[in-house]
């Protein structure tokens, strides 16, 4: 018997960000593995043209959820969508909505977050560290609350090299931060955006340590945890491998260089990729959740979820994987065949942003409007060269995560929780994961048919003239 998920039968769980990546990858698998547990309530903001009770269904009657549905034929009624706005007071919900998460919630995993690196300080400052703060306020308020765990980043830090599964302090408190934000007007928060972030290279990873820091320091008599996960990738093994659905972190540049856009990019080859698949993500979370409600450790225990320290694997590795399953599974609609290098200084960079991506958009436009259609490539290349400026940063270094937490918290597990809930990456073969992710990237995110594989061969033969163009 599993003691995890034997633990969330019968509990009421509160998820924030319960629509995105990792918030859907959480309720497939709690509710596959403790088909028994009471309710999930999801934060959910409203939007135009859409009930709470159709983003529900969205989510559920998708691939993802296929299995579950067997296991859980009752999903919807398990699952009780709230409309609430984490940018607003008291995140706009209802008073008997409220009420009701005030006195039924056992769990929460707030996993809300704007993750988008060039936001502007003050609404990532709202979202990251404000409604963090609002949410620890509304959990101190919870009678029968057994464990709070909020999702960070790995780059929480990623101004430091070595980074210890503790909370390290930003030069300003956040509770200054957020009262300032009130009477700054934008003009103000522009000028002084740069000089609080310091060395973290966005607002994404500043706001995220400032929302650490306001973990701890709010935690009061809660038990919490914190997880830091480094780049979340597709599924390895749960439900199925592969399912991946945005084009966050390295989905879109997969998507760049299977389409033949992307041809070189700034980066080290010998660098750790340090990604780690969303399921293994979530199997540590709901670990997370059980050790930190039963054994209810002394301090807030902050667990690393990275591959790097215990099964490392670099970017050249991941590159060549990636573009040799391009051979195999060739995207549709190619613009060219895919091919990519390596660039390591900022010249070279140049010459090939000019060579390999601009002109070729500029040559194509003009084709596209001399046959009388609109113009759309110089657009597309300026907006991936602008993605992939914001991730070159994380693709030229390299950083070591501690993961005592971790491991040991994978020694406390029985070995059927092992086995149900396992977050050991000594297991992951990168190469079967990455040919997978590209599947998947491909299937799940492009939603092209396997069966147009050949097609998509052919097309890549027919596009001769630009095969070897560079
Ligand atoms: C398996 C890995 C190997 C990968 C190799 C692939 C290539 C093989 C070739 C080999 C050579 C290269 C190898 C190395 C490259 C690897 C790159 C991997 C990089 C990974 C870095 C990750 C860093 C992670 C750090 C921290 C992790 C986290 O904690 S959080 C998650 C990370 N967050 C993000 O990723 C968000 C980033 N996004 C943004 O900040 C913004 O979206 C933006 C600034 C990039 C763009 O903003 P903008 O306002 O311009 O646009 P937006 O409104 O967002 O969207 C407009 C339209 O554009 C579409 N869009 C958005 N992003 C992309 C994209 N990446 N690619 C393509 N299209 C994109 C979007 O859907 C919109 O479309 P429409 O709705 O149709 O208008
Ligand atoms: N993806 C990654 O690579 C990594 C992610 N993380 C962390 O994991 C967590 C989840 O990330 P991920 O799932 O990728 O992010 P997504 O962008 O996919 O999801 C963000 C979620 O937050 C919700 N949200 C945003 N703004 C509001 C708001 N004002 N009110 C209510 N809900 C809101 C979104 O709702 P809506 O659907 O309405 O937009 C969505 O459900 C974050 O804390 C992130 O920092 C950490 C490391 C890596």
């Amino acid at each position: 018997m599993s003691m995890i998920a034997a633990f969330y039968g019968g509990k009421s769980i509160l998820i924030t960000g319960a629509t995105g990546f990792l918030g859907k990858v959480l309720i497939e698998k709690l509710c596959r593995t403790s088909p028994d547990l009471k309710v999930i309530y999801i934060l959910v903001r409203p939007k135009a043209g859409h009930t709470l009770q159709q983003r529900v269904s969205q989510i559920i009657n998708t691939k993802l959820f296929e299995k579950v549905r067997e296991v859980c034929p009752n999903l919807h009624e398990k699952i009780r969508a709230i409309s609430a706005d984490l940018n607003q007071n008291d995140f706009a919900i209802s008073k008997e909505d409220m009420q009701e998460l005030l006195s039924c919630t056992n769990i929460i995993f707030h996993c809300a977050a704007t993750v988008r690196f060039d936001d502007h300080l003050r609404h990532a400052v709202q979202l990251n560290v404000t409604a963090t703060q609002q949410l620890l306020f509304m959990a101190s308020q919870m009678p029968k609350l057994e464990a709070f765990i909020h999702i960070s980043t790995a780059f929480s830090n990623c101004n430091l090299k070595h980074i210890d599964e503790v909370i390290y302090p930003c030069s300003v408190e956040p509770k200054k931060i957020i009262d300032s934000m009130e009477w700054w007007d934008d003009a103000i928060v522009d000028e002084i955006a740069p000089k609080l972030m310091g060395d973290w290279p966005n607002t994404y990873t500043y706001t995220k340590a400032l929302g650490e820091m306001v973990v701890q320091q709010e935690s009061g008599n809660l038990n919490i945890a914190i997880i830091r996960p480094s780049i979340v990738g597709a599924t390895w093994q749960e439900p199925f491998p592969g399912w991946v659905d945005n084009l966050n972190g390295p989905n879109g540049m997969i998507v760049a260089a299977g389409r033949g856009f992307l041809r070189a990019i700034r980066a080290s080859p010998l660098a750790v990729a340090d990604l780690i698949p969303v399921d293994t993500v979530i199997n540590l979370t709901l670990a997370v959740g059980w050790y930190t409600a039963v054994h209810r450790p002394k301090s807030t225990l902050i667990y690393h979820c990275t591959s790097g320290n215990l099964n490392p694997c670099n970017w050249g590795k991941m590159g060549c994987q990636v573009l040799s399953t391009f051979e195999k599974i060739p995207f549709e609609k190619a613009f060219r065949r895919p091919h990519a290098d390596f660039t390591a200084n900022t010249i070279t960079v140049h010459y090939w942003n000019a060579v390999s991506h601009r002109a070729p958009a500029m040559i194509y436009d003009i084709y596209l409007w001399l046959t009388g259609r609109k113009p759309r490539m110089t657009k597309l290349m300026n907006r991936l060269l602008r993605t992939i400026s914001m991730l070159e940063y994380f693709i030229n270094r390299s950083w070591e995560w501690s993961t005592y937490n971790t491991e040991m918290l994978m020694s406390e597990l029985s070995p059927e929780d092992q086995r149900i809930f396992n977050f050991d990456v000594r297991q992951l073969n990168w190469l079967e994961y990455i040919e997978n992710y590209v599947l998947g990237v491909k299937k799940y995110l492009l939603k092209e048919d396997m069966a147009g594989i050949p097609e998509a061969k052919q097309h890549l033969r027919r596009s001769f003239p630009v095969y070897y163009a560079p």
